[in-house]
């Protein structure tokens, strides 16, 4: 069945790639395989919740696009817009440091999916999903994602832009504050409120996205919570963190915007998207890996009737 005759709730824009890890590869003599991608991550969310959720990319004709697809099925993501390209796969290795430290090597320059173009989000656009995520991290990656980013996020009738700005990749801010006005929900950390919008204080960034076109803001705050829109006369309202124990902070962002998104196309205000976003992205801090610490699909599921009461 492809998404074409099963609609979906929520299409993500993006590259998905084999991750290995390890603690340093200058003398590392085995590695951990994994699959990871930030917009991956946020469908497996959505999936999990019990949404339709699918990606929208391009993985090579080998070993590692098989597995990329392996993992997205079983995470209950559609792939029928995830077409196979004759470049390789990207990879990328994680060194964790025993001091704590994280240092990523990407190896997806000229890969399959940094070839995306508006034909992919013509594609994502032909499925007619309720909602189109878009990241400044697909945007990086070449000028043909650049392109299909901007497609999608200019044909889609909701969309949800995740700024995702890496340090390793080229810098996207202009592009994204030309989207801002398609642009319904904003998922941003505050460590990328600073390039985009020129401050980290939560009024002021709320207020610049808002006079930007942005619909809906959510402002992720890492250990000190978030902060959500809310009808007070401040326009927004800080949320604390529910994480107790953080194993591995990778993939909170991610999980965070796929409760958030699904809560509000299910009916939750701000506040309770932002609570069950909240609560996923504390179920993934708490176990290493991107996406392994999501909740059970019926705790998943308890948790989403519980964030429309809020
Ligand atoms: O950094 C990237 O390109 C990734 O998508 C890898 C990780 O899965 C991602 O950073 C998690 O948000």
């Amino acid at each position: 069945m492809s998404a074409l005759d099963r609609p979906l709730d929520v299409v993500g824009l993006g590259e998905a790639m084999v991750l290995l890890q390890a603690p340093s590869f200058e003398d590392a003599a085995t590695a951990s395989v994994h699959v990871a991608g930030a917009e991956l991550n946020l469908l497996a969310a959505v999936a999990r919740l019990g949404l339709r959720a699918g990606l929208c990319s391009r993985v090579g004709n080998d070993p590692f696009g098989r597995r990329v697809l392996t993992a997205a099925r079983t995470l209950g993501v559609d792939t029928s817009l995830v077409s196979t390209a004759p470049e390789p796969t990207g990879v990328f290795f994680k060194e964790l440091g025993a001091d704590g430290a994280r240092r990523v090597h990407y190896y997806r320059s000229g890969s399959a999916a940094s070839r995306m173009s508006a034909v992919d989000a013509g594609r994502a656009l032909a499925a007619r999903p309720r909602l189109a995520v878009v990241s400044g991290l697909t945007a990086a990656l070449g000028p043909g994602p650049r392109s299909a980013v901007q497609h999608l996020a200019l044909g889609a009738d909701v969309v949800a832009l995740d700024p995702n700005l890496r340090p390793h990749l080229p810098p996207v801010d202009d592009l994204l504050l030309t989207l801002l006005p398609q642009v319904t929900y904003l998922l941003l950390g505050l460590d990328e409120a600073g390039p985009l919008f020129g401050t980290t204080e939560p009024a002021q960034v709320f207020r610049r996205a808002r006079s930007a076109g942005v619909r809906e803001v959510a402002l992720k705050a890492g250990a000190d919570g978030c902060y959500h829109a809310d009808d007070g006369p401040a326009g927004f309202a800080h949320l604390p963190s529910a994480a107790t124990t953080v194993a591995d902070p990778v993939g909170a962002g991610d999980a965070f915007a796929g409760g958030y998104l699904a809560a509000r196309l299910v009916g939750a205000g701000p506040r309770g998207a932002a609570w069950l976003g909240s609560r996923l992205a504390a179920a993934v801090v708490a176990t290493p890996g991107d996406t392994e610490g999501l909740p059970s699909a019926a705790e998943a599921a308890a948790l989403l009737a519980a964030a429309l009461s809020r």
